[in-house]
């Protein structure tokens, strides 16, 4: 049984399609990551999981229920954390923590929670004297009120120093090793490559690579990116003909191929240089993790 399922998921807001025939299985115990910029899908997603909003076609699964059907299963069987959470400044860390177990109708031990994100000895403290990553704890401690099987994370690293979010990996690795599915979602890539163990990349509505991170990398990061200054762009060249070239991006004076076949860079450069256009500077380059995300979501091939 999966922790996390989607099949045909379809939102349409009038004109604009927010996710698109999208499928995903996520496996109890994953850190997920879902990735993606700004406006492509994210927000929209988790949504639909926590029942704010309903598809226009096809369905969720979250912990074994279909939120549009059994909203409070999904509730009673999920923690989030939110990005836009706050918190009540004259209300101490332990009176929080008792607020969401009366939401939750839970009555486990308040210090054991605050223990389990490291604030054991701040739980008196009123939260307007927290740091930002203190804050953040808290609310991730919220969060696991009810010992929930599935934890949504939507951006959980944002403004927070880099001990944070230290903080908050470690507290995701003891989480998911509890058996703790992790829905992580976020717009930045370096999140979810410390600490992931796949990651869906989502692009205005539609997923384009679900994959580990190192399968992400065996299938990119083989690739060469070859840059050449040129004195014009011929016009009858055309490099997509070669097998192995992914993709190509022409401006008036570069055109930049990038192979799936390294040993191609020579025919390239011989196939530019036939085509009557004289190089004047070459640069070669490994793509990274974060080139194959901006290529992903900044759409087309560029060519
Ligand atoms: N209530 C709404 N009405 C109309 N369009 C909407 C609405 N909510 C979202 N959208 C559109 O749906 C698309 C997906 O938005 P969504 O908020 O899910 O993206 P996101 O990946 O969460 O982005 P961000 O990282 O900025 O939060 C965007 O084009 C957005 O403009």
């Amino acid at each position: 049984m999966t922790a996390i399922e989607t099949t045909n998921l379809t939102k349409q807001y009038g004109e604009r399609t927010a996710l698109d025939e999208f499928n995903l299985e996520i496996e109890h115990g994953e850190i997920f990551g879902f990735l993606g910029p700004n406006g492509a899908g994210k927000s929209t997603t988790i949504d639909i999981f926590l029942d704010f909003i309903r598809p226009t076609d096809g369905r969720a699964i979250v912990a074994d229920h279909n939120p549009q059907d059994s909203p409070l299963e999904v509730r009673q069987n999920i923690g989030v954390l939110p990005d836009d959470y706050s918190l009540y400044d004259s209300l101490t860390g332990s009176e929080h923590i008792e607020l969401a177990k009366d939401l939750n109708g839970s009555d486990e031990d308040t210090n054991a929670l605050l223990s389990r994100v490291g604030l054991a000895d701040a739980g008196d403290q009123p939260t307007g004297n927290y740091s930002k990553g203190m804050a953040q704890r808290l609310a991730f401690g919220m969060a696991l009120v009810g010992d929930p099987d599935v934890l949504i994370l939507d951006e959980p690293s944002t403004g927070i120093d880099p001990n944070g979010v230290q903080d908050i990996r470690e507290l995701i690795r003891e989480e998911a090793a509890s058996g703790t599915t992790i829905f992580f979602s976020t717009h930045i890539l370096e999140q979810v490559e410390a600490i992931c163990d796949r990651v869906a990349i989502i692009n205005e509505g539609e997923l384009v690579a679900v994959d580990t991170i190192s399968g992400l990398r065996e299938t990119f990061d083989t690739q060469s990116i070859l840059t050449l200054s040129v004195d014009g762009t011929p016009t009858d060249l055309d490099l997509h003909d070669l097998n192995g070239v992914s993709q190509v991006e022409h401006s008036e004076d570069t055109i930049r191929v990038y192979l799936r076949d390294p040993q191609l860079k020579s025919t390239a450069i011989t196939q530019v240089e036939a085509s009557g256009a004289s190089i004047s500077d070459i640069e070669i380059k490994e793509a990274s993790l974060t080139e194959l995300f901006n290529r992903l979501t900044t759409g087309g091939d560029g060519a």
